[in-house]
């Protein structure tokens, strides 16, 4: 919004410069008084009211809240009516017409550039063909040939190089969004596990760090459970270690899929996951984690034409406070030993 009132506070100047300098040439009796008058309110009201659309957030609501395509079809239709209207002093309006193309650097594509180069044109020629069929002047036809050629001269030039700029605007911009969208990806990377996406060891570690301490703070409880599953070697040994990988990103889903949304998944290591569970109690942890005991068990993973099946033991334990998370973690390891020990395929709580 300041770059764009900005834009619109040096246009109004460049246009009260034009306006001064018209008056000027009609008090030397070179442009008709009434004439200038009248394209003045024209092209300040044009302005001004572009400047309204944009300082009062309306133009926001459309595609190009800059409004640069319009605008610039009104300047180069006041500079054109200036050239008809200037009479001998008609020379000064065709540099003017490059300053109004520069302003499409800023928010115009290239084939917008193209439509106001061929309306430029369209409308100078129109303007001399009148000057030429009702002369306020006694300039000799010649004349009008050669600033009809020194339109074409500003316009292609002044395009040419608006275009090339608005290229390198372009160039600059997807550079801009494919480093934006590196970054994303080198976070996602720094903290998550690349196989099955689930939030990598050292980031849990980090969340569990925060959250034992807003656990503490506000007297909610944190369970933590640890996931191992079942046999898992065994998967890898029949199928091969692709069916192993597509196995752990299966259970990943699944695990997802049963715990909630404010909980924390993560791969712990090899094909032991680590479950954070914030403001839950132990009766919820335990239905929530045998919830997850029955999804993984009902889970057939489809690889190469073969069902691959598994099961997972669950150790669940909650944080005491005043205890190190490596003190809870080392609790919950014990509890999965356990529903190893009893035979896996269990949640067991300690
Ligand atoms: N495919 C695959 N296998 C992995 C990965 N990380 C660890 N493993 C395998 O996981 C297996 C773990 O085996 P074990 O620690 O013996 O445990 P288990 O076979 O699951 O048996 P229990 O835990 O006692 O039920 C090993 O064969 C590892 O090679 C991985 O990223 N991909």
């Amino acid at each position: 919004m300041r770059i764009r009132t900005r834009q619109g506070a040096l246009a109004a100047v460049l246009m009260l410069t034009c306006i001064a300098e018209m008056y000027w040439v009609a008090a030397h009796g070179v442009a008709d008084y009434r004439a200038v008058g009248v394209w003045s309110i024209f092209s300040m009201g044009g302005l001004v009211l572009f400047f309204g659309l944009i300082r009062s957030g309306v133009s926001l609501r459309w595609q190009d809240p800059s409004m640069a395509f319009v605008q610039m079809l009104y300047a180069v239709a006041c500079n054109a009516v200036a050239f008809v209207i200037a009479g001998h002093a008609r020379g000064v309006t065709l540099p003017l017409l490059s300053v109004i193309l520069m302003f499409g650097i800023f928010g115009m594509s290239i084939r917008q550039l193209a439509l106001v180069a061929v309306y430029s044109v369209g409308l100078f020629t129109a303007a001399i063909a009148y000057e030429l069929t009702y002369p306020s002047t006694d300039e000799e036809p010649v004349v009008f040939g050669a600033y009809l050629v020194m339109v074409l001269i500003v316009l292609s030039g002044s395009t040419y190089l608006t275009w090339r700029l608005t290229q390198i605007r372009e160039h600059v911009r997807s550079q801009k969004k494919q480093l934006t969208e590196a970054l994303e990806k080198i976070q996602q990377i720094a903290i998550r596990d690349e196989l099955t996406s689930a939030v990598n060891r050292r980031h849990m570690q980090e969340l569990l760090r925060v959250e034992v301490q807003r656990s503490v703070r506000i007297a909610s409880p944190l369970l933590i459970a640890v996931l191992d599953i079942d046999h898992f070697k065994r998967i890898n040994d029949s199928y091969g270690h692709q069916a192993g990988d597509r196995a752990l990103q299966a259970f990943v889903e699944a695990v997802q899929a049963g715990i909630r949304g404010t909980d924390t998944l993560a791969r712990w290591g090899g094909e032991e996951f680590l479950v954070m569970l914030t403001d839950a109690p132990m009766e919820l942890g335990t239905v929530c984690m045998s919830r997850v005991r029955t999804q993984v068990q009902d889970l057939v993973v489809s690889y190469n034409g073969i069902d691959i099946r598994f099961t997972v033991s669950i150790g669940l334990t909650q944080y005491r406070p005043g205890e190190s998370v490596a003190k809870t973690i080392g609790r919950a390891d014990e509890a999965l030993y356990a529903a190893k020990a009893q035979g896996r395929n269990q949640v067991v709580c300690l």
